[in-house]
């Protein structure tokens, strides 16, 4: 063959490999675990400790198994919904706009709590009671069409709906109030007004539908721009709202997504506690000062990015180092974070949280 036949052949390849690829579907991508990779290769107060990394990955696999670790875990919470329908997609939704910042400054006795089942329930679980509360007193808190009705939804009913057992309100009271306005107006526009649509719309994919999230609704759109470099996708509570629609419904019907293990563990403020706890985060001097005197850290300040980027990425060597150990395992990214969160909320009631978690007020997470 000629020269020039090889060349006309090579330009007859590539022709139809590009024209392959221009209309080949567009895999969704979320782009997060990109820049978690990016954030730890480029921290400079936050560091991974690999021997820790690999213990931690034996010691929570070995407990996830015992504890039998799976999506029903989800439904067993007392407070969480059991129905497979649209109640607890709707639930889902409502919970996971508001789904941030319930860290207190006061103690166990005097910070916000929700009284509700004759219990006493803070932090995340406090959001739960809330919302189970005002269902109970038939207040539509997960109906759309409620928060966009200010005569109905007005303030004082919202304060009602969130009302504390002490004198300390629920923290960021009218960010959550406008989250929820905001959604139900997008939901209006877009969507039929139901969340379920926006699950239709994702077509069976965990990455689209949180690019769904961060793109048609600005309070979920959890986006950090790194040293003024890089701007970097954390997508904590759309993440998170996904993969408690996948485990509410295990997996099936409003939960049934082919790409689930895209999902990576929520960047939150107590899942770099408990790796930090385990040895598996360390911090420089400097912001190990700042977390043990609960000094604020401002939202976006590098320190942040730091702790929320080196958590995503540690924890998906951890699940690396799971499957390199046990290729079958049913574990992903979520079922690690969920054993995690747990974990560290089984320690705190036992008193065993000596390293306290990071001080940054906001609607991220
Ligand atoms: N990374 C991660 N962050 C999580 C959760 C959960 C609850 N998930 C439940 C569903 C399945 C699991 O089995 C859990 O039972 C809440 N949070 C976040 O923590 C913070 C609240 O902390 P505290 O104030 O102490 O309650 C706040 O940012 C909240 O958004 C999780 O699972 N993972």
């Amino acid at each position: 063959m000629s020269d020039d036949e090889a060349d006309a052949d090579l330009l007859d390849f590539l022709r139809q490999h590009f024209n392959k690829a221009s209309i080949a579907p567009k895999i969704p991508e979320t782009q997060v675990l990109e820049g978690a990779e990016y954030v730890y290769n480029n921290s400079i107060d936050v560091a991974l400790d690999y021997q820790s990394t690999k213990q931690a990955a034996a010691m929570i696999y070995e407990q996830m198994q015992k504890k039998e670790y799976s999506t029903k875990t989800w439904s067993s919470h007392e407070l969480h919904p059991k129905a497979k329908d649209e109640s607890t997609v709707a639930f889902i939704f409502t919970m996971d706009l508001l789904n941030f910042s319930f860290w207190s400054e006061l103690d166990d006795e005097e910070r916000f709590a929700v009284e509700y089942k004759g219990k006493k329930w803070t932090g995340y679980w406090s959001l739960v009671a809330a919302l189970q509360r005002a269902l109970d007193e038939d207040i539509p808190i997960t109906c759309s069409d409620f928060w966009q009705n200010e005569d109905e939804c007005t303030e004082e009913v919202l304060k009602h709906v969130f009302r504390s057992a002490t004198e300390e309100q629920i923290p960021l009271f009218q960010e959550r109030m406008y989250c929820l306005r905001e959604a139900g107006q997008i939901l209006y526009e877009k969507y039929q007004c139901s969340f379920t649509n926006c699950i239709t719309a994702a077509d069976g994919s965990a990455a689209a539908l949180v690019n769904l999230l961060a793109e048609d609704f600005p309070c979920f759109n959890d986006v950090v721009r790194f040293e003024n470099r890089k701007s970097v996708r954390l997508l904590k509570r759309a993440q998170i709202c996904v993969a408690d629609l996948w485990a509410a419904f295990e997996g099936e019907d409003y939960g049934r997504f082919e790409d689930i293990d895209k999902i990576t563990m929520f960047a939150d403020y107590r899942i770099p506690q408990i790796l930090n706890t385990l040895g598996c985060l360390w911090y420089a001097p400097t912001l190990e000062t700042a977390i043990q005197h609960k000094r604020i850290i401002e939202s976006g300040h590098s320190w942040e990015i730091q702790l929320r980027g080196c958590s995503i990425w540690c924890v998906e060597l951890i699940r690396r180092e799971i499957l390199r150990n046990h290729p079958d395992a049913k574990i992903n990214a979520i079922l690690i974070d969920f054993f995690l969160y747990d974990t560290m909320k089984e320690r705190e009631t036992a008193g065993q949280d000596e390293v306290p978690h990071h001080r940054t007020r906001s609607i991220w997470y």
